[in-house]
This record gives C-alpha cells, structure tokens and sequence, in this order.
C-alpha cells in the first residue's frame, strides 16, 4: 500500500568506470546519488508551490470555488486530499491498522531525516509523497553521465526523445549585434520599443532566435496562415540564467499577432508563480505598446467566476497563466485554443515537475479538441520551451508531443550555463566551527559594506522557519555588533501575509538608501525573478540540486552584469556535495570566473577568524534569540 520503505544505506552507488578527469581535491570516488535524490528534485517544486501559497497566502485569498493558484489543485481534488489526509490522521488506528500506521510513521520519518528541511512538506504534499503505487522497485535514479567526452550529447543515454529527435543549433557568448539589423525583418514599432525599453543590442539567444525564426515567421505567416505553425515548428531553448529569453519568445510573437485583425486567443504563456505573470507582463506591454494587441494575466487574486465572465466579454490574443488557473479556465470552457498559435512554457523544467491537476495532459486534450474544428494535424501550434535548466532526461518533454523541435544551446560539456559574470567563492568552515555559521555570514556582510553600501544581497536558506529564524538573529547580532545602521535585514517567511512579503519583496528592489539591504529567503525567490541590481547571492544553506543552485545564483550576475555568488560550506559532506552533486554539472564561460575557495584555516581569511570578545557577545545573541524565536 505505502511506497515500499528508503533505506538510506541502501543508496544508489552508480560506478562511473569511465575515465573522467579527477579533481585535484577530490579522490576517485564513485558518484553516489541518493535514492530519492531524481524525485526529490521532483517533490521539491512541489514543496516550492506548496511554500509558496504559504508565503503568498493565496490559500487564504481563494474564493469558494476557485484554486490553489500555484498547486494548480481545483478545489474538488483539495478537498479530497484533506478529506483523505484528515481519514489517516484523525482515523483511530485500531489494532489490526497499528503496524501499518506505523511503518509508514517510521518511513516519513525516516525519509525526512534524509531529506533537506527546506522539502518540508503540506499534508498535500506527503500525501503525493506516499504515492498509491503497487510494491514494486522504487524508481531508480537516472544514469549518471559520463563527463569524460567532449560531446556534449555524451549524457544522451538518459535523454528524452523529443530531445534526441530535435534539431541542434548552437550559439556561443559572442552572437551579439544591434538589433537595427533586424530592420527589414521587424515591425518598425516593434523595433522602436525594444530599442526604447529593453536595448540596442540583442543577447546571444536572442540573436541565434530571431536569426532563425524571424525569417521562416515573416515568410510563413504572410504566405499560408495556417501551415505557418508547421513551417516554423517547435523550440526548445536552455538560456542561462538572466540571458534575455523572456525578450528571445516575446519579439516574434509580437512581430507575429501585431498583424492580426481581430483579438483572439492566439498565444498562451505558461509561467509555474504568480510573480513570473507580472514579469512576463510588462515585457509584453512594453513590446506592444502602440499596437492594439490584447494582453490579459490570469488575476490570481480574483475569482475563478469573475475571471470566467472577464474572458468571455474581451478574448485576449495573448494570456499569461500559471497552470493551476489555466486547468480550471479550460474546464469552465472560459477560453477556446481553436485560434492558437503560440504556447510558451516558460521556466519549462519547474512546470514540467508540477504534477497537479495532471495539467499538461488536460492543457493539450483541450488543444486536440479545439482544434479539431480547423487543424488536425500535428504541429498546429508553435511551442516554445524555455528554461535555464531544461529538462533532458524526463519523458516530461515527450508529453508536449513536439513537432520538429529545434533545440538552441550553447557548446558546453555539463548539463548547464553558469553566467559569464559570476564570481563564485566557496568559504569552508570546519564541522567545529559550524556553530558560529551566523557569526561568519556577519563578518562577511560586513565586509561588503565595506566593498559598497550599494551591495544589495539575496541570501537563500533551506526553510521558512530557517528564515524567520536567521533574519532574527542576524538583527540581534547586528545591533550588539553595532552594525545596525548599515545593514538592512529583511525576510521573506510564512510568518507574513502574502501583501507583506510582496511589499519586502518590491522594497528589495527598488531599494535605495544609505544602508545595505540584504532579504533573507527560501527557494521560492530562485525562479525567474529579475530584480537586476542584486549584487550578491549567498548560499547560507547549500541548494539539494545544481539546477536549484543554478537558479539561485542566477538572481545575480544578470544581463551581462558582474555578480557574487557564495557559498558556506560546512565540513567535508557540504564540500563534497557541492563538488560533486553541483560542481560537476556546471559549465562556467570560457572567459568566466573560476571558483575561488577561503580556507578557514587561512589566516587572511577574516570571515572565519573570531576574537575572544566576539565570541562572549554572539553567545549573548543567541540566548536573546531563545526568547524571540
Ligand atoms: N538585449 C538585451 N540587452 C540588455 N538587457 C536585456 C536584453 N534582453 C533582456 N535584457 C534584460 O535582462 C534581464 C534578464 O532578462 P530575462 O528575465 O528575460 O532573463 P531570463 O533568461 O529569463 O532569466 P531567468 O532564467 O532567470 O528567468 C531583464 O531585466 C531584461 O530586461
């Protein structure tokens, strides 16, 4: 009935006989992936959406009948989980139940124990953890590449189809032109507005797409409205972080719909947070200003029945939504995908692993049916996938049926693209010395004001209550340090309503002021968010996965700007993790950065150097934090 039970000394020992290159600090260890590691990367969007109603509180805002935005559940399969949650654990458990009950007590413990806490999950979410599955293996994680080869399809043994199948077409670092060449190939209003809002030069992925699609759209969609989808076919883009892809998808179908004679649904953009729909929003707007395009969001706060009649009086041509809300809106058959052209997935890998409501599935049976009425064949909408950590070995790709895929990537060994910007710096603190972990992140926030008062600093914790609890701390400290003028200490946690964390969040980023701002977070913040102007992202808790840690330090080092990444690593299991379960899948540019590494025994590494009076102040600190937290 349960999942059969993790037995963490059982973990996957997966034997790269493979030569590969071994690291200077490292032995010729096998690579160990823990069992659950391929789902947790899985359940951890699932606990991230969970965290993020938390944070946000849209639970509390939904109207009677509406849905989890960002679960993506409908209030019918809520209820039921509750109802189901609320059986197992007010049931009474008779004997004959009671070692079941508490074998599967032991096993969510024991899988918590083994399990970061920032995948601390709601009841919904454990429930999807114990998934009614046969007793059969426990899916095994996937194969562990061989790095060894240049070629960087060497990890295709565990590579979804649709991306075999796709056409490659790689650009590098250097694709950068003025985009008035584009003159002869963009609406001159467009053109205006990017130069306007955005630049006077493209990003190499903007370049590399508008360089391939703009002449096949402009050809197409003036010749053969309706074979236009097949003629362009299917895109699918790995970008790092931070390198213009939200422009990269909006210029061609502006370029495309600007054309159009009378507002319909012509283009759906999916994006897994609410934050994301305003993002996406304003680049959209800005793009079509002076045009008389049609640009709805999915108004997460309004109503399900309010949105419904909304859509019905004015059909945008284009809708951004999260995939919760789009199930819900397809069902009340509030949009029609007859007139499709366009379905955008951005932050494709995170939507992909959003299992609820089954909403990839339910978004293209509703496409077959509408456009069984004027376009049956397959390739009648343009799809366009978009992530900086794009999902390769998951049939998840498989799912969006592709039509003749063009895959654009750069030439790199590992699985992804650190920004050509990014400084990394890995500070090492002894097992020994791990208590004094908020001391050391102290001396080196305050080493930063020395740096600059403009620093502006994202640091990523593994839980709310780790939030709550750091952003306290590091207050109490600051004051008896006397730094309190300098710092700024925000935090987003589940503590605040949904409008205090927007409020600290929109604060972060328009922040100016004679202090240096600094907002303690979760994960939730590591998708997307494009506040430019952070200077320094800190890992004070290690990410589980190196596609977390790549959208986490991709908050910094944006838009070709210089940035900080740091890490803390606590004794020789964080250093090893990061070396091989992050390092390894990381490609940093060739004129990047390499990772510098501060030894706490070094003496010039003042971050980790405390001093007798240090020492008896922070104990203070701590026993005030007993009584405030
Ligand atoms: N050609 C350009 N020149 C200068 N800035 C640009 C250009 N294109 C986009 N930008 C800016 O770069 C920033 C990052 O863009 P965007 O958010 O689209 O990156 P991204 O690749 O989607 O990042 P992420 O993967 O983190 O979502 C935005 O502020 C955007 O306005």
């Amino acid at each position: 009935m349960f999942a059969q039970r993790f037995d963490p000394t059982k973990l996957a020992v997966v034997d790269s006989n493979e030569e590969k290159p071994i690291r200077k600090e490292e032995s010729p260890l096998e690579k160990v992936i823990p069992l659950k590691r391929s789902n947790e990367v899985e359940s951890e969007d699932k606990s991230e959406e969970e965290e993020e109603e938390e944070v946000y509180g849209l639970q509390e805002e939904e109207a009677e009948n509406d849905i989890d935005m960002e679960s993506g559940m409908s209030s019918y399969e809520e209820a039921r989980i509750e109802e189901a949650t609320e059986k197992t654990v007010s049931e009474p458990v008779t004997g004959k139940h009671d070692s079941v009950f508490s074998r599967f007590q032991q096993t969510i413990s024991l899988q918590d124990r083994f399990k970061p806490d920032d995948l601390a999950q709601s009841d919904e979410d454990n429930m999807s953890e114990v998934e009614q599955r046969p007793l059969e293996q426990i899916p095994q994680p996937a194969i562990v590449r061989n790095l060894a080869t240049n070629d960087n399809t060497s990890f295709s043994s565990d590579k979804s189809t649709a991306w075999m199948n796709s056409t490659k077409i790689y650009y590098d670092n250097s694709m950068i032109k003025p985009y008035d060449t584009y003159g002869s190939l963009l609406q001159p209003k467009l053109l205006q507005n990017i130069k306007k809002y955005f630049s006077q030069e493209t990003f190499p992925i903007q370049t590399i797409l508008l360089d391939t699609i703009l002449p096949l759209i402009n050809f197409s969609w003036s010749s053969t409205k309706k074979n236009f989808t097949r003629r362009v076919g299917d895109i699918l883009v790995n970008a790092s972080t931070g390198s213009g892809k939200t422009l990269a998808y909006s210029i061609p179908i502006i370029q495309t719909l600007s054309n159009r004679k009378i507002n319909k649904l012509r283009c759906l953009i999916i994006v897994p947070t609410k934050m994301l729909i305003h993002q996406v929003f304003e680049t959209l707007q800005k793009l079509s200003s002076g045009t008389s395009l049609v640009i709805s969001t999915s108004k997460l706060e309004n109503s399900l029945r309010e949105e419904h009649s909304r859509l019905l009086q004015v059909e945008p041509d284009i809708l951004i939504i999260t995939p919760g809300r789009l199930v819900d809106l397809l069902s009340m058959k509030s949009i029609s995908l007859k007139n499709l052209k366009f379905l955008v997935l951005d932050e494709a890998d995170r939507l992909l692993n959003q299992s609820f409501q089954n909403w990839s599935e339910e978004l293209l049976h509703s496409l077959n049916n509408d456009k069984s009425q004027v376009d049956t064949l397959p390739g009648n909408v343009v799809k366009m996938v978009f992530s900086a950590t794009l999902t390769t070995n998951t049939e998840k790709l498989n799912t969006l049926r592709l039509y003749n895929p063009k895959l654009f990537l750069t030439q790199s060994v590992k699985l992804y693209n650190l920004p050509k910007k990014l400084q990394e710096t890995n500070i090492c603190i002894p097992t020994a010395k791990s208590l004094y972990k908020p001391l050391f992140l102290l001396h080196l926030l305050k080493k930063k004001v020395q740096e600059s008062i403009d620093n502006k600093i994202l640091i990523f914790v593994k839980s709310n209550e780790a939030s709550l609890r750091l952003a306290t701390l590091l207050s109490v400290m600051a004051e008896k340090f006397n730094s309190s003028t300098s710092l700024l200490i925000n935090s987003i946690n589940s503590n605040n309503t949904k409008s205090q964390n927007n409020k600290i969040v929109n604060e972060f980023g328009q922040n100016k002021g004679s202090s240096m701002h600094i907002l303690i977070t979760t994960d939730l913040m590591s998708r997307g968010i494009d506040i430019n102007s952070i200077t320094n992202v800190i890992n004070y808790d290690l990410p589980i996965s190196s596609q977390q840690y790549v959208h986490r330090v991709g908050r910094t080092a944006r838009a070709n700007m210089d940035g900080n990444a740091i890490n803390l690593l606590v004794g020789k299991g964080e250093r090893k993790f990061w070396n091989q379960q992050i390092d390894e899948d990381l490609s940093r540019d060739v004129d990047g950065h390499e990772v510098m590494a501060l030894e706490s025994d070094d003496p010039t590494n003042e971050i980790v150097v405390i001093n007798e009076d240090e020492d008896s102040i922070y104990k203070e600190c701590l026993f005030a934090l007993k009584s405030q937290v």
